[in-house]
């Protein structure tokens, strides 16, 4: 949860009940350079008064507001009399609560809809006209039947008599569709109206600000205390690690761990790349013949994350010790992590994987953390590098997990299997680079399957493993699409890897996206 003093004076709250797509009204929100927070709705109460926002929004939600005991939203923010924008779910909620009604059983409405404006609005003043018609995307089963007192209908769609209703006096607006996502085009447009022209904050939230912010609260926290970073080379902690130095300097100590599960030539070009560009001191630690030992015989994917998560604390444990002690320890922990844990879904979340992230080590390891990305989403942890100067090479690298290549070679590990897959991902992404695909590309590597088939090279008989290729495109990571290579372009890469890497005589693509499958293969 954000803690109060770390919030910009001039907030929007966007009240969760659960979406998928909440964190999209997030992001529309602070494209428009205004700060804003998601609390879920059975917390908003006490976000709204620790947050003192000018404005709030209501998200979409799975549940049914007929159900019994079906969230609501809390009163307080409903008398504050601030300005509210509240979209689907929430639209039935606010409304259902201002005396109106909703009723389910209607028809239901998934994908694009065309909705007919019917009056001037402030929501969407240069934007839309009165007479003209606009697509918008809706995904509802439920719809409300009468306004509250003192609504207008503002626009409609066949299947959404209210598709827009709202009381311009008292600044409340509600919609059927959701404006948070691509496929209403004009949606951003309208949220972008709702934060300057209705709500009336001005655009302050930029990079810049942030890292002055940042730089005043670690100093204010850590005060004369040591700080370990955790630093992988990759964009998060890198980040962290940069905006820590320029805050406390040298109170700040690096700890690279080479866990034996790095990718070709990787903690070579970490350090280097790092040590010519910082004149931070960096800690590298040999801890591959721990890793490997432990996770020899292991083959279950949580069992295996959890060996790797533990071993990540007592390495920096051990390395706090010698030197001297360290009161702090730094992670890169960006926005999408910390509302995971907190938003609304119905029920106790269930565990997908365990990251392998640091969540356990503050108790254990008696550190307070210190987390200055935590309000960012990765494409502005991005922005926020490019504000520090790092070095595109740091800025543009795609997300490679902590826990390395054992999740990529699903089933038992061996210092066998890792170099195959060493040699077939550094092919991979080496053709990628050369055909100029690499940032059009989010993620993508090589996995190892611990499968063996038949193949014949060379006239001969081969029984080798089979290699797995992903590529994905996503925004940050939590939704993704595979990634529509040019089937030449798989085909030479295929031939390459079984060429020059012995011990692969087949090679797949994977086409998943997330949802249903995860980005990584354990
Ligand atoms: N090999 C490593 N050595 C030291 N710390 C690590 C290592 N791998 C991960 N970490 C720590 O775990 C945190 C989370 O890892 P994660 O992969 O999410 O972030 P990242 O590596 O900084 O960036 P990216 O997501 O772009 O790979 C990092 O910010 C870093 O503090
Ligand atoms: O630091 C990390 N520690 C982990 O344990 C971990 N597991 C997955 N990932 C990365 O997170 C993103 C989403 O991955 P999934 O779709 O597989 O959950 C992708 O970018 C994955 O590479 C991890 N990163
Ligand atoms: N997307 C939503 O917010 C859906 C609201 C509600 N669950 C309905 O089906 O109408
Ligand atoms: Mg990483």
């Amino acid at each position: 949860m954000q803690t109060p003093e770390t919030a910009a004076p001039d907030a929007i709250l966007i009240v969760d009940f659960g979406s998928q797509v909440t964190q999209l009204i997030a992001r529309r929100v602070r494209e428009t350079g205004v700060y804003c927070e998601i609390h879920p709705f059975n917390k908003a109460a006490e976000a709204f008064a620790a947050l003192q926002p000018k404005g709030v929004i209501f998200s979409g939600g799975p549940a049914s507001v007929t159900d019994e005991g079906s969230p609501r939203a809390p009163q307080s923010i409903i008398d504050s009399g601030l300005p509210i924008l509240a979209i689907c779910y929430g639209q039935q909620t606010f409304c259902l609560q201002l005396g109106g009604k909703v009723e389910g059983g209607h028809h239901r409405e998934f994908g694009r809809a065309d909705i007919e404006v019917l009056e001037p609005s402030a929501l969407y003043d240069g934007i839309w006209e009165v007479g003209g018609r606009y697509p918008v995307w809706m995904s509802h089963g439920d719809r409300v039947t009468e306004l509250p007192e003192g609504f207008k209908v503002m626009a409609t769609s066949p299947n959404a008599p209210f598709a827009i209703a709202g009381d311009e006096a008292k600044k409340r607006y509600t919609t059927m569709f959701h404006p948070e996502v691509v496929h209403t085009p004009d949606g951003g447009k309208l949220l972008a109206n709702f934060v300057h022209n209705i709500v009336g904050l001005k655009s302050d939230w930029n990079m810049l600000a942030y890292r002055q912010k940042m730089v005043e609260k670690i100093r204010t926290q850590v005060g004369t205390g040591k700080v370990i970073c955790g630093l992988s080379g990759g964009v998060d902690s890198s980040v962290a690690a940069v905006l820590i130095h320029e805050a406390i300097g040298d109170q700040l100590t690096c700890i690279y761990v080479d866990h034996g599960l790095m990718r070709l030539n990787e903690t070579e070009q970490v350090l280097t790349m790092f040590r010519d560009t910082y004149n931070i001191p960096l800690v590298h630690v040999d801890a591959s013949r721990v890793f490997l030992r432990e996770l020899e015989g292991q083959s279950d994917p949580e069992t295996k994350r959890k060996i790797i998560g533990r071993l990540f604390i007592e390495t920096f444990e051990e390395e706090a010790r010698k030197l001297g002690g360290a009161q702090f320890l730094a992670q890169g922990t960006l926005y999408p992590d910390v509302i995971e844990s907190v938003s609304f879904t119905g029920g106790p979340s269930v565990t997908i994987k365990s990251h392998h992230n640091v969540g356990g080590l503050p108790e254990r390891m008696n550190m307070q953390l210190v987390e200055p990305l935590r309000e960012l989403f990765k494409d502005e942890v991005r922005a926020l590098g490019r504000e520090l100067g790092l070095p595109e090479s740091f800025i543009g690298r795609h997300p490679f997990p902590g826990p390395g290549l054992a999740i990529r070679c699903p089933g038992g590990i061996t210092p066998e299997k890792l170099e195959i897959l060493r040699q077939a991902d550094a092919i991979y992404l080496d053709e990628i680079r050369k055909s100029g695909q690499y940032d059009k590309i989010w993620q993508a590597f090589a996995v190892l399957l611990p499968v063996q088939t038949v193949g014949v090279m060379g006239d001969g008989r081969t029984y080798e493993f089979v290699c797995a290729l992903r590529a994905v495109t996503s925004v940050d990571g939590m939704t993704a699409d595979f990634y529509q290579f040019d089937m030449n372009f798989l085909g030479k890469t295929a031939t390459r890897i079984i060429n020059e890497v012995r011990g692969i005589n087949r090679v797949v693509y994977d086409v998943t996206s997330k949802p249903p499958g995860t980005i990584e293969w354990e």
